[in-house]
């Protein structure tokens, strides 16, 4: 993550949260609350933990927080916000999951800022968050709500269309986002699913 001393990454700081994309995640949470008090959230691509406690403090004591990561992520939810539970390990293992059900069998909200490891080529970099967000719109398959929602993460390319068309079959209003606090150079955009169908043959997806 470039660690450029901009207006977003000083206010992180001065707020507590370890990253700036923490304002990406508010930024949608005022235009559409897809986050409300009492909510199980499901956080993909967690670390270093801005998002889960964010969504955390959203989602107050009633609520719980589940946030997954290749790397470790351990730091404390705050004060009157819901319990996080971090886990260390890949989407992609089946045995993660398993581990994830235990907390809860199923989430209302599933949150993915998950990105690959970028290496500056367009098209690889796209190709390789194209998989990753295919991972998470299964995992919503296996542990999102009906009428969930989901929000997710991709790096723009010939692929973004058809992604999206696949979520508008899914869920019930599909909006794509480039927050204010996104670089304006970053080709990364997200795309909010609400109102998830649960409805959709699995064997479809
Ligand atoms: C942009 S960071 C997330 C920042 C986080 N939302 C926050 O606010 O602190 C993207 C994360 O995705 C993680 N990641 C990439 N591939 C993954 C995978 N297959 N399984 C789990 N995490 C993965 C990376 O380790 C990285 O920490």
């Amino acid at each position: 993550m470039r660690k450029v001393r901009d207006y977003y990454f000083q206010k992180a700081k001065k707020d507590r949260y370890p990253a700036r994309s923490i304002y990406k995640l508010e930024e949608v949470q005022k235009k559409y609350r897809l986050l409300r008090p009492g909510d199980s959230v499901l956080d993909l691509g967690c670390h270093p933990g801005s998002w889960s406690l964010y969504a955390s403090e959203v989602v107050g004591p009633k609520g719980v927080v589940v946030g997954i990561d290749l790397q470790e992520t351990a730091i404390a939810a705050r004060p009157g916000g819901a319990a996080i539970h971090w886990f260390c390990g890949d989407i992609a293992d089946p045995e993660q999951i398993s581990r994830i059900r235990r907390i809860r069998p199923a989430f209302k909200v599933l949150l993915s800022d998950i990105a690959p490891r970028t290496t500056g080529n367009r098209w690889t970099d796209h190709q390789q968050s194209m998989r990753l967000a295919e991972q998470t719109l299964h995992l919503a398959g296996q542990l999102l709500h009906e009428k969930g929602h989901y929000l997710c993460k991709l790096f723009q390319g010939e692929e973004t269309v058809s992604f999206i068309a696949t979520l508008k079959e899914q869920f019930s209003l599909v909006k794509v986002i480039k927050p204010n606090s996104s670089r304006k150079e970053s080709r990364e955009l997200f795309v909010l699913g609400m109102e998830y169908r649960k409805t959709v043959d699995p064997q479809q997806r």
